[in-house]
């Protein structure tokens, strides 16, 4: 991005914003803010780290010059941000003080058993990352269009909270307030319990014979790809949330044990009705994820059989750009070895039809 570009991204948030753990979530704020012009200064425990992150373009070293940051943003491990906040907030006690943390309730009790004064602090929490963590896996876009949860509590400041709100609207998050407790219920549902699942079902995988993982497909790399997820986050993550997590993670049980019996024995008094309920009861599920393409009413989604071969989905985009078909989702599916791949395109409904004859007129293959 040239300074042009740069200028024409008027920034909301007010900098200086000092970053306290240049990782992946800590880099990615950087690059964020810095293409929006907003002056951005690192640090983190490991010197590679902030020196890697800085080479990126997340922002510049902080030394003991630099005066107070407006904001500090606190992007550590979660076993460590009550330390890093408390201390923030004591380094520097003119800025508002935010962490991007998955868990909200364990550091602000401990904050709070502390005696630490919170006026200055608002918590927060970003639902985007990435499996793998660390500088070199740092994206500006990251919080495009994502979730960003704010937690302040009654004593926050208009000035603090409209900070931290600015910078989660710069980094294009959209923004939702909970309170720590909501907070960690919500996550525990929709981020804690996905994730527990599919370690659990990609662990199944270890001891499976080589051909059966040959037949592979998108049902399985979609229901394992957090699977290769950090365990040293995911324990921190999981132990500060284990209340809510092991409520839902007891009811799941409870659900495939259920399921496990009714399918055991078929002929039994309503077992067929239980199992169909369960099954109906994931469509349910599954459309009410907000903006879940292929199974939502917003979008229609079309296989395209595209040949291994160099070239052919250019070919393919191309050519959807000439029928004036808007692609808003592209997925594709393709298995190591095999020489055809699947394009999975979401496209408005009302195109859909229109799509899939034009794309067989040109010689395409649809399922
Ligand atoms: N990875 C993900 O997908 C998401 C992570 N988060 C949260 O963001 C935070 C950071 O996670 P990631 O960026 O993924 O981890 P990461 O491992 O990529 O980065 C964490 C960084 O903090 C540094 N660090 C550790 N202790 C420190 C300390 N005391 N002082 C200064 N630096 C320190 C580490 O050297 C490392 O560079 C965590 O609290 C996590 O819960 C939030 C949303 C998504
Ligand atoms: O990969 C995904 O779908 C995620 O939702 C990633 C994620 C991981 C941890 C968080 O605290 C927030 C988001």
């Amino acid at each position: 991005m040239n300074e042009t570009e740069r200028q024409s991204l008027a920034a909301r948030s007010r900098g200086p914003v000092h970053v306290i753990g240049a990782g992946l979530l800590g880099a990615s704020v950087g690059l964020g803010l810095r293409e929006r012009g907003v002056e951005v200064t690192l640090e983190d425990q490991s010197p590679t780290t902030v020196a890697l992150a800085a080479d990126y373009g997340a922002g510049r070293v902080r030394t003991a010059e630099d005066p107070q940051p407006a904001l500090v943003v606190v992007a550590t491990p979660p076993d460590v941000i009550a330390d890093a906040v408390e201390r923030a907030l004591a380094a520097y006690p003119e800025s508002v003080v935010t962490d991007v943390a998955s868990v909200k309730l364990a550091p602000y009790a401990e904050l709070l058993r502390r005696g630490v004064d919170l006026t200055r602090y608002v918590g927060s929490h970003p639902m985007a990352g990435r499996e793998r963590g660390g500088a070199i896996m740092a994206r500006a876009d990251l919080f495009v269009g994502r979730p960003w949860v704010i937690c302040r509590d009654g004593d926050t400041p208009a000035e603090a909270l409209a900070l931290v709100e600015a910078v989660a609207l710069d980094l294009g998050g959209v923004l939702t307030e909970m309170t720590p407790e909501e907070h960690d219920r919500a996550v525990g549902l929709v981020s804690h319990l996905p994730q527990v699942v599919s370690s659990l079902l990609a662990a199944r995988l270890v001891p499976a014979p080589e051909q059966s993982l040959g037949l592979a497909g998108a049902g399985l790399r979609d229901t394992t790809r957090i699977a290769s997820s950090d365990p040293a986050l995911w324990m921190q993550i999981l132990g500060a949330n284990r209340v809510p997590v092991v409520e839902f993670l007891d009811a799941f049980a409870s659900d495939v044990t259920d399921f496990a019996d009714a399918l055991r024995d078929p002929e039994q008094q309503g077992a067929r009705r239980r199992i169909a309920d369960l099954l109906a009861a994931g469509n349910g599920g599954v459309s009410r994820i907000p903006g879940k393409h292929g199974s939502s009413e917003r979008f229609a989604s079309i296989q395209v059989l595209v040949d291994d071969t160099p070239g052919q989905l250019a070919r393919l985009l191309t050519e959807l750009g000439e029928l004036g078909i808007n692609m808003e989702d592209l997925r594709l599916e393709h298995s190591p070895g095999a020489q055809i791949g699947f394009a999975e395109i979401a496209v408005l409904p009302e195109v859909a039809e229109r799509a899939v004859a034009d794309l067989v007129e040109r010689g395409w293959r649809t399922l």
